[in-house]
C-alpha cells in the first residue's frame, strides 16, 4: 500500500505513539479514521466456512484416514480469509468494531452441493471480549462450534496476539469430533501505516479416531522464508507413523504430500472462489444483530465522518454502560442467547490429553494444556435447547425485551 502523506501521516504518527503506551486491550484503542473497519468483529467467525463444499468433504469421506486430511485441508483453507481477506480487499487490515455484550451475526450459506450451512455468531463476554459461535450443515452433520478470545501485547513496533480459545469440528454421521487450536499472530507493517497479519507458532488438529496433525506458521522474517508460509504434518497416533505433509503459503498454494510424493496442488484465490454469505435485510434484522445495531456507526465511517462515528459510537457504548449499571443493581446478568459457559467438557479434555500424550513421547514436544487454549471465562458451548427455544418462538418475549435494550 501506498506510503501515508500529510496529515494522515501525522495522525499514524500519533497513534504509533499512542500504541506504544499499549495496555493490551485492543479494542480501548483509538486507532485513526482510515484504519477503522466499520465490520464487527463478531462477523470474524463467518471466515471459517466461506468454502461450504471444503467443509462438508471430511463427512462423505469414509476412511478416517484420508477423513483426517480433509479435516486439515478445509482448515489450512480457511487461514487466508481469516487473516488476510482485509488486506486483500482493503489495502490493510482494518481495526473492526468492538462488539457489544449480546451482539450477533446470523446468517448461512446456499451451495448447490453442501446444501445449507448455518451460522450463529454471538459476542459472549465483552470483558474481556470473547466471540463464540456454531457454524453447522444438517444435510451433512457437520457441526462446528468454539469461541475465541485475544489477548495482546506491544514490542518493537509490532502488535502480538495470542488467541485463546478452541474449535471443535463434529462429524455426526462417524461419531467423529476434531480438536483445533488457534494461531498465534503479529501485526507487520504498522510503521508504513500499512498493517497486516503475519501468523506464527504452531497449533494441532486432534481427531477422536487416532490422527494428530501439527500445523507450523513462518512468515518472509524466518530463514529464506516467504510471507504466510505453513507446513503441516499429519501423523497415525496408533503408530506414530508420518502419513502426509501440506505445505506452502495460506495466502496462495498449498502442496499435499503422501509420505514424499506429491499427491495434489490446491489453490486459493480466483481458483478457488469463496461462497457469498446470506443474511437478512437490515430492516428484518434483530436489533441485536450486528449490521443493525452498528448502521448508523457504518454510515458515519463510509462518510470518513469521524466526529459523527465517534458520536454514534459512544451512544452504542453509553448504552451499554447504563444496561450493565442496572444489571448490577437488580443482581441480573445478560442472558447468552445460543452459548452457555461450562467449566470443562470432557470430549475436549479428552482429546488435550491424547494430543498432549503424542506430542511428549512420540514428537517429544511439550504437550498443549487445556488451560491454555480455553483462557477465556469459561469454556463457551453452542446450546441447542437455547437455539431451539430461539427458533420454535418459545423465547419470542426474552427476544424482544433483549431488543429493546439497544438503542435504534
Ligand atoms: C489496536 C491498535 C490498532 O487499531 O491497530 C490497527 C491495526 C489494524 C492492527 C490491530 C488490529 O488488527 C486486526 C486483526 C484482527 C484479527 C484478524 C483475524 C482474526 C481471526 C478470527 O477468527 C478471530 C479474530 C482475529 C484474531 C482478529 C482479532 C482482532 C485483530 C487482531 C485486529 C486488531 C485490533
Amino acid at each position: 500500500a501506498a506510503a501515508l502523506t500529510g496529515s494522515a501521516k501525522s495522525t499514524w504518527a500519533s497513534f504509533l505513539k499512542s500504541i506504544a503506551s499499549f495496555n493490551g486491550d485492543l479494542a480501548s484503542m483509538t486507532a485513526p479514521p482510515f484504519i477503522l473497519s466499520k465490520t464487527s468483529l463478531v462477523e470474524y467467525s463467518a471466515y471459517w466456512t466461506e468454502h461450504p463444499k471444503l467443509f462438508v468433504a471430511p463427512a462423505k469421506e469414509q476412511d478416517p484416514e484420508k477423513r483426517a486430511l480433509l479435516v486439515l485441508k478445509w482448515f489450512l483453507s480457511t487461514l487466508k480469509q481469516q487473516y488476510s481477506s482485509r488486506s486483500e480487499k482493503l489495502g490493510s487490515e482494518k481495526k473492526p468494531l468492538n462488539p457489544f455484550l449480546g451482539e450477533l451475526f446470523l446468517g448461512h450459506w446456499e451451495d448447490e452441493e453442501a446444501g445449507k450451512t448455518e451460522l450463529i455468531s454471538e459476542q459472549v463476554s465483552h470483558h474481556p471480549p470473547v466471540t463464540a459461535y456454531s457454524i453447522f450443515n444438517e444435510k451433512h452433520g457437520v457441526k462446528l462450534q468454539g469461541y475465541n478470545g485475544q489477548k495482546a501485547g506491544f514490542a518493537s513496533m509490532t502488535i502480538n496476539v495470542k488467541q485463546v480459545g478452541i474449535a471443535r469440528l463434529r462429524l455426526e454421521k462417524w461419531d467423529e469430533e476434531y480438536l483445533i487450536t488457534l494461531p498465534a499472530l503479529h501485526i507487520e507493517g504498522l510503521v508504513y501505516g500499512s498493517p497486516f497479519v503475519e501468523l506464527e507458532k504452531s497449533t494441532i488438529i486432534q481427531s477422536s479416531s487416532g490422527f494428530f496433525a501439527k500445523i507450523d506458521y513462518t512468515g518472509k522474517g524466518w530463514v529464506g522464508g516467504k510471507s504466510n508460509s505453513v507446513s503441516a504434518e499429519l501423523y497415525d497416533n496408533k503408530t506414530g507413523k508420518l502419513l502426509y505433509t501440506i505445505s506452502g503459503q495460506w495466502t496462495k498454494e498449498l502442496v499435499i504430500k503422501k509420505a514424499k510424493t506429491e499427491v495434489e496442488r490446491f489453490e486459493h484465490g480466483d481458483k478457488n472462489p469463496t461462497t457469498g454469505l446470506t443474511i437478512k435485510p437490515i430492516e428484518e434484522q434483530d436489533p441485536l444483530e450486528s449490521r443493525r445495531a452498528w448502521a448508523k456507526v457504518g454510515a458515519a465511517i463510509d462518510k470518513g465522518d469521524y466526529d459523527e462515528t465517534g458520536i454514534e459510537k459512544s451512544k452504542i457504548e453509553n448504552a451499554q454502560r447504563d444496561l450493565r449499571k442496572k444489571e448490577k443493581e437488580e443482581g441480573t446478568t445478560w442472558e447468552r442467547r445460543y452459548f452457555t459457559a461450562v467449566d470443562k467438557v470432557d470430549e475436549v479434555d479428552a482429546l488435550v490429553e491424547r494430543a498432549g500424550k503424542f506430542m511428549k513421547t512420540v514428537l517429544g514436544l511439550t504437550p498443549i494444556s487445556m488451560d491454555e487454549p480455553a483462557k477465556t471465562n469459561g469454556v463457551w458451548v453452542f446450546d441447542t435447547k437455547k437455539y431451539e427455544d430461539v427458533v420454535s418462538g418459545r423465547k419470542a418475549e426474552e427476544v424482544r425485551r433483549a431488543g429493546e435494550t439497544v438503542l435504534e
